[in-house]
C-alpha cells in the first residue's frame, strides 16, 4: 500500500521544541497576520511555502478527535461544493457581493436567488465556507468545470466503494488500467478517456481544467529550465518540440509567446476529439496522434509529455515511453514534466493527487526512483532532474531524458 494512506490519516504528535516555544506570541502573529491585508501581498511561492507551514503546524496541533472528525466529514464538504455548482450559489454569492458596498451577501439573501428549500441552501452555504472571496472567484471561473471533472472521474463513488474494491482484489495496490476502483465503481469496462470521449459534456469540462492556470504550476519550467541551451535546431522547418497528448495546447502557446524568435516548428498532438476543440494561434501545428502508436515526427529537438504519465500505469506508461524513444535521434530530449514526489514532508494535495490517480487510473505520482526504474524500462535515462530552487514538494519538476546508449 503507498504511502499516501499514512500521509492523509497520520495523527498529530508534539515534540520538545513546540512546547518550549512561546505560544502566546505565536498565537498573536498569526492572529496579526490574518488580520492584515498583508497576507494578500505574498508571492505564489511564499504562499506556499506558508502553506506548508501551516499545514504543519496544524498537524502538530490538532488534536486526535479534531482531526478524526474532519477526516470523516471532508466528504459532506465536496459534495456541498458539487452541490453548489449545481445549484449556481457561487454566482449568486457574486452577483450579491457586487451589489453590496462592502462586499457582503447575507445567506438568506441567497435564498431569495437560488432555487431550493432556503435550509438546505444555507446549509450548502455553510458547509463551502462561502466568506471568503477569493475562495468564490476562484470556484466562478473554474468550478464549474472543476466539479463537474471531479464528478465524471467518478472519484468520490470510487473512493466510497474502495473498501469493497479491496477487499474483493486482496488489498493490492491497483496497476491494471482496466481494472481500477474508477472501473469498479462506474461498472464500465471501458478506459477513462474512452468513457470521455463519448460524453462531449463532460470531455469539454476535462479538457478545460487541464487548460486552466490552476494546473499551472507557481514557478513555469520556462523559467528555470535552460530553453535557449537546450532547444535548439539549425532551420526553422526542423521540428522543435512536440507537444505529446498535449490537450488544447496551452502549454505550447505560452512558449511561443515566450519564445516568440526561437527557429523550429512547434507541434501539439492529441486524440482526435481533443485536437478539434482545440484554438490554437497560427504557428502552431495540431496532429491526432494516439501515444500507444508508432510517433509520426521522428527525430524532434524535444519530446515534451506534460501530466500524461501519471494517468498511466507502469506497463502503458512503458509502452507510450518506447514509442517515443523509437523516434528520437541520439540528440533528442524527451521532457516529461510532472511531479517527483518526495520522500518526506508530503503536502497533502500531493498526496491527494497521488491517491486521485490510484483511484481514477491505477497509477500514481512517481519519486524520483520510481521515475528513473520507469524510463530504464524504455530504453531511456535521466539526463537531469530540473526544479526551481526553494520550491515545495507541490511544484512539478522538468524530467530531462535521453535515449539510453549501452556500454
Ligand atoms: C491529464 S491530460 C494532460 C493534458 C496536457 N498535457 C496538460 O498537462 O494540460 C492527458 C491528455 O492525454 C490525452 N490522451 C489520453 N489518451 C491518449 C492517447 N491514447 N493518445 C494521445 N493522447 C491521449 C488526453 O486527451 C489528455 O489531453
Amino acid at each position: 500500500m503507498r504511502w499516501w494512506l499514512f500521509r492523509l490519516t497520520k495523527l498529530p504528535t508534539l515534540d520538545v521544541e513546540t512546547l518550549i516555544m512561546d505560544f502566546p506570541q505565536l498565537i498573536e502573529s498569526i492572529q496579526l497576520a490574518t488580520s492584515s491585508s498583508n497576507l494578500e501581498t505574498l508571492d505564489p511561492q511564499q504562499q506556499a511555502q506558508l502553506y506548508e507551514a501551516c499545514d504543519r503546524l496544524r498537524s502538530q496541533c490538532e488534536s486526535p478527535l479534531d482531526k478524526t472528525l474532519r477526516l470523516l466529514y471532508t466528504c459532506h464538504q465536496a459534495i456541498a461544493v458539487r452541490l453548489a455548482v449545481d445549484l449556481k450559489l457561487f454566482d449568486a454569492i457574486a452577483n450579491r457581493a457586487s451589489e453590496d458596498e462592502d462586499g457582503k451577501v447575507r445567506v438568506g439573501q441567497l435564498s431569495e436567488d437560488v432555487k431550493a428549500d432556503p435550509k438546505l441552501d444555507h446549509e450548502v452555504t455553510c458547509a463551502i465556507g462561502y466568506s471568503q472571496a477569493t475562495y468564490i472567484r476562484y470556484f466562478l471561473i473554474h468550478a464549474i468545470h472543476y466539479g463537474l471533472y471531479f464528478d465524471v472521474l467518478d472519484v468520490r463513488s470510487s473512493d466510497i466503494l474502495l473498501p469493497e474494491y479491496f477487499k474483493e482484489k486482496g488489498w493490492k495496490t491497483p496497476d491494471d488500467i482496466d481494472d481500477s476502483p474508477w472501473n469498479f465503481a462506474a461498472g464500465s469496462k471501458c478506459g477513462y478517456f474512452n468513457y470521455m470521449a463519448s460524453k462531449p459534456y463532460y470531455q469539454d469540462a476535462f479538457d478545460t481544467v487541464m487548460a486552466s492556470p490552476y494546473r499551472r504550476d507557481e514557478k513555469s519550467w520556462l523559467d528555470f529550465f535552460p530553453v535557449e541551451e537546450k532547444l535548439q535546431v539549425q532551420s526553422p522547418s526542423e521540428v522543435l518540440l512536440v507537444d505529446v497528448g498535449g490537450g488544447r495546447g496551452k502549454d505550447l502557446q505560452t512558449f511561443r509567446e515566450r519564445f516568440p524568435d526561437l527557429p523550429g516548428r512547434l507541434v501539439l498532438q492529441d486524440l482526435a476529439h481533443v485536437c478539434g476543440t482545440s484554438d490554437i494561434p497560427g504557428g502552431i501545428e495540431t496532429q491526432i496522434h494516439n501515444f500507444f502508436d508508432e510517433q509520426p515526427i521522428k527525430g524532434a529537438k524535444a519530446y515534451y509529455l506534460r501530466t500524461v504519465l501519471h494517468d498511466w500505469p507502469d506497463r502503458q506508461a512503458v509502452m507510450i515511453l518506447s514509442r517515443l524513444r523509437e523516434a528520437m535521434a541520439p540528440d533528442s530530449s524527451l521532457l516529461i514534466h510532472e511531479k517527483a514526489m518526495p520522500e518526506t514532508n508530503i503536502p497533502w494535495m500531493a498526496a491527494i493527487g497521488d491517491m486521485t490517480m490510484m483511484t481514477a487510473f491505477s497509477s500514481l505520482e512517481r519519486n524520483k526512483n520510481e521515475w528513473e526504474t520507469l524510463l530504464k524500462k524504455a530504453g531511456l535515462e535521466v539526463t537531469q532532474f530540473w526544479k526551481p530552487e526553494g520550491s515545495s514538494g507541490q511544484q512539478q519538476v522538468i524530467i530531462e531524458c535521453s535515449i539510453h546508449i549501452a556500454g
